[in-house]
């Protein structure tokens, strides 16, 4: 069902309204992961994890997703190491779901879909002045993947998810001031990585993917906590907020490498 319901109309699919490809894209996300092509690197580091809770700001409804932003005017949440040749500064993190649990991530294995996946977006601070200059740099982004399946309840975004009936329509804001993150990263350290790109206009081909092998449980209630979201303004015709997700996009000249054997 869910590969029809890929291909059935993905260029009007609601969420792209604007061009589904970029002219000249060749690394563009996300991709089908097939765990038989990926090319295990034994110079792949561990990804090192380090963040300040306090950084957390305050979450909003940007009318794609609802994202939790961090302070990032400092260094003190930052992620090294894995495929990264510099630090990088944790901004915003966010997710993609479905309607129902038959599909929502954005990136598959070997063609299977989970019902969600998070994506914990990082800049290249010790490079580039902004974010909105790393956005545009080839190395200037690391976005971590972690894909949520249906399974035992998850106590740490149920923090998140007590939260989102605030932010239930678009442009809602509220403050959020203290949350650790890496309660949603798998402490298993095995990762796929490989050049790619935003998953949302303006797609450009700014980030390295580290996609984590293991997902993290959640149970229902808590993927339907995401599904009341609306991409509506309040005061407009609801809809709800749900397949807020790119369709797959070629693997073109790429090779995905594994961090295991
Ligand atoms: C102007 O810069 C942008 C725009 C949109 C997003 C969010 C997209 S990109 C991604 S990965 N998943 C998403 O939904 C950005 O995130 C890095 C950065
Ligand atoms: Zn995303």
């Amino acid at each position: 069902a869910a590969c029809t319901h890929r291909n059935r109309n993905d260029a009007l699919h609601p969420l792209w309204q604007s061009p589904l490809t970029i002219p000249g894209g060749t690394r563009q996300s996300p991709i089908n992961i097939q765990w038989r092509d990926s090319v295990y690197d034994p110079v792949l580091k561990p990804l090192k994890i380090s963040y300040d809770p306090t950084t957390c700001l305050h979450i909003w409804n940007n009318g794609y997703s609802f994202l939790v932003e961090f302070d990032d005017s400092t260094d003190r949440s930052v992620i090294v190491g894995g495929p990264l040749e510099n630090q990088y500064r944790l901004k915003q993190f966010h997710f993609h779901w479905g309607a129902i649990n038959e599909w929502g991530s954005e990136h598959t294995v070997d063609s299977k879909f989970y019902p969600a996946e998070l994506h914990l977006v990082h800049w290249n601070a010790v490079v580039y002045p902004t974010f909105e200059e790393a956005v545009m740099e080839g190395n200037g982004l690391a976005v971590i993947g972690v894909f949520l399946k249906l399974g035992a309840h998850h106590e740490g975004l149920q923090t998140l998810v007590d939260a989102l009936p605030a932010v239930k329509h678009k442009d809602a804001v509220i403050e959020f001031d203290v949350f650790d993150p890496s309660c949603l990263i798998p402490s298993c350290p095995d990762y796929w990585t490989y050049a790619g790109s935003l998953t949302t206009p303006p797609l450009t081909e700014s980030v390295t993917w580290i996609i984590k092998k293991k997902p993290i449980e959640v149970d229902e209630n808590q993927l339907e906590a995401f599904r009341m979201l609306l991409f509506t303004s309040d005061g407009e015709e609801e809809k709800r907020m749900v397949d807020n997700f790119r369709p797959l996009q070629p693997l073109m000249n790429r090779t995905v490498r594994s961090s295991f054997q």
